[in-house]
């Protein structure tokens, strides 16, 4: 048939887990993907291969970003990347003649389960204000951050959880803390942690039990709540990632009690409406079969069209494209800023001009260093998370330690120095500008749209300093090491191993090499007054009918330091309203 009662485009985090909810709810369920299934790929399977799986030409969706309007800021930035005349790319400042500046690479996966399939799988909690945000927008109370619990509950099958604590243990994703070792002790890891216990102000001879401290724990103070954790991830015991992709196979695995129909390879090119134009309604979707149709794919060739095929639902459709894809499907389907469709004669179906602005994204950068000599065992990450902050009481850093190096994204990356290696990465939460855009290039649904982060563009100093804030605190415990593993040389943001540098100079290299990974927002749910709202409280495109969007574009605000599990509990919390709307009508 080509009638369903739901069609999901996108099975990421966002509408992977709605599209199985759907489905075992009774409701006939399509779910389209662009991607294959890329599962059982080594690279994706066994999560510590996460760089390699972002690389993966098969399955990567290359996006290259701008980070602010001013060229020659752009241009700073040590990664940039290049197309050299022979095709292939250059990173760096110095490329060769003819080459052609592309942008920022920013990675993205076209595959079954998103870029759950792909990334580092880290999973951490938003603060509470970060939903109670959209109560105080909307004043829908089912927002509140005490009842959101619920839903990590209800997903989470917490291998790690300690007895008695307020976890799921029995959801379709399996969530653990097997994301490396403690140091055994007097190892070096052991050493370096318990300098940076000191320097941030812990009782090191509980090295052991800091450690393991519940990052994805309940309890009023939680994010006021500084100190070491343990690294969560959505992984199982024996390090094989899990996420979406398991639970959209388990319940395709169980056909005759779960209508849910997977159509993979399918690129979809636009949302279709009904003919009301006073009060227009999603009726369905056009779509494009063929594999490698977005010319994000380092595998799409030039020209490459598929045929084109229309399927409806008699319910609804919902958008989870991810924080690049829903933005820019919503405009090729008439949604959108209207000055903007209209330049490229898509016709208007609501004028919203919030859809594809307000993205945001956390701020990174890092803290790298070469040991004196080669690390023996350093354990996995340890998290750090402080409060640098002057103006909130909410820990405001996220950063993780090991022996590897993390400087953002290009092809290729990361840059290996060797075993010596030595790196606190930092997560700055709740950046202050929020002035990102995905902007339409053209009307053609394979193109891939014009982003920018606008990094920093309001409040950039109040960012930039907490940031510089958390690398100093980090520093005085890692030049604290003693023995014949120390000095340690800094690569940056302060090369040597004991230089001075001036507060501007280090804020200077955060501000043009900062990277990012977590986008969110493009989409953002608001209040009925606010004319930039995309969406109401219940994820509904505000002005039309049976459309929402259920995806990380949705939050209003960027959900603490890593969006993946928030956007499971967002997809959780959808299921639930959708279900609930159905019931009502019927
Ligand atoms: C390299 C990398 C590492 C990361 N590491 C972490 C981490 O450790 N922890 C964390 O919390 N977050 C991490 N993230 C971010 C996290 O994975 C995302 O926030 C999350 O996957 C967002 O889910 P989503 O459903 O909004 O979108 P996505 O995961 O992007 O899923 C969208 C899906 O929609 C499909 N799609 C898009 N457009 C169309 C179309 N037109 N037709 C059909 N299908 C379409 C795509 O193929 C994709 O499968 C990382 C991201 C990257 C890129």
């Amino acid at each position: 048939s080509n009638t369903y009662d739901y069609i999901v485009v996108g099975s990421g985090p966002g509408g992977g887990p709605l599209a199985c909810n759907l489905a075992r709810a009774g409701y006939s369920t399509l779910l389209i993907e662009a991607g294959k299934d890329d599962g059982d790929n080594p690279e994706v399977a066994d999560l510590a291969n996460f760089n390699a799986a972002a690389n993966d030409p098969n399955m990567r969706w290359d996006f290259f970003v701008k980070h602010s309007e001013d060229p020659a800021r752009e241009l700073k930035f040590q990664h940039m990347v290049w197309r050299k005349r022979d095709g292939t790319f250059y990173v760096g400042l110095d490329p060769p003649a003819g080459a052609t500046q592309l942008g920022i690479w920013y990675p993205r996966t076209g595959t079954l389960g998103g870029c759950a399939m792909h990334n580092g799988g880290v999973c951490a909690l938003p603060a509470d204000s970060d939903w109670n945000i959209v109560v105080n927008k909307t004043g829908d109370t089912s927002w509140e951050a005490s009842k959101m619990r619920k839903y990590l509950i209800k997903l989470e099958k917490n291998t790690d959880a300690p007895a008695g604590s307020d976890h799921g243990v029995s959801g379709w994703v399996e969530i653990s803390q097997s994301y490396g070792a403690v140091p055994a002790q007097g190892s070096d890891g052991w050493n370096i942690d318990t300098q940076l216990a000191i320097a941030t102000g812990q009782n090191a001879s509980n090295l052991a039990s800091l450690v393991r401290r519940d990052i994805l724990a309940g309890g009023p103070d939680k994010d006021q709540q500084t100190g070491f954790f343990a690294m969560s991830g959505h992984v199982d015991k024996t390090g094989k990632r899990t996420g979406p992709r398991w639970y959209i196979r388990s319940t395709l695995n169980d056909p005759a009690k779960y209508p849910l129909t997977l159509s993979l390879n399918t690129f979809v090119t636009r949302v279709l409406f009904s003919n009301d134009t006073a009060n227009p309604a999603a009726i369905g979707v056009e779509y494009m079969q063929g594999a490698n149709l977005y010319s994000a794919s380092p595998r799409y060739k030039n020209g490459t069209k598929g045929n084109l095929t229309q399927v409806f639902a008699r319910k609804e459709v919902i958008v989870s494209g991810g924080a690049f894809n829903s933005p820019q499907l919503l405009k090729l389907s008439g949604i959108g800023p209207k000055a903007e469709l209209a330049k490229f004669d898509i016709p208007l179906v609501k004028d919203l001009p919030g859809v594809g602005e307000n993205m945001a994204d956390n701020y990174e950068a890092g803290i790298l260093t070469l040991a004196n000599r080669d690390l023996g065992d350093t354990g996995g990450y340890v998290v750090i998370m402080l409060n640098t902050s002057k103006t909130t009481h909410d820990r405001n850093i996220y950063a993780f330690c090991g022996s590897f190096s993390f400087e953002g994204f290009w092809p290729g990356y990361p840059t290996d120095y060797g075993p010596s290696q030595y790196e606190c990465a930092l997560v700055h939460m709740g950046p202050r500008s929020q002035a990102g855009y995905v902007r339409l290039r053209s009307a053609d649904p394979q193109d891939v749209p014009d982003i920018n982060f606008r990094f920093f563009e309001s409040n950039g100093d109040e960012d930039l300093t907490e940031i510089l804030d958390a690398v100093k605190t980090i520093r005085k415990g890692i030049r604290a090491v003693t023995g014949d593993v120390a000095p340690f040389d800094e690569q940056h943001p302060c090369a040597g191993t004991g230089a001075e540098c001036t507060d501007e100079a280090q804020k200077d290299f955060i501000k043009t090499q900062a990277y990012s990974h977590h986008p969110t927002s493009s989409c953002a749910i608001g209040a009925d007054s606010d004319p930039m709202a995309v969406l109401d409280s219940k994820f509904r495109v505000r002005g039309v009918r049976n459309l929402r969007v259920v995806d990380a574009s949705a939050f209003p605000v960027v959900p603490g330091a890593f969006p993946v599990l928030p956007t499971m509990m967002l997809s959780e919390k959808a299921s639930e309203d959708i279900l609930a709307d159905a019931k009502a009508s019927s």
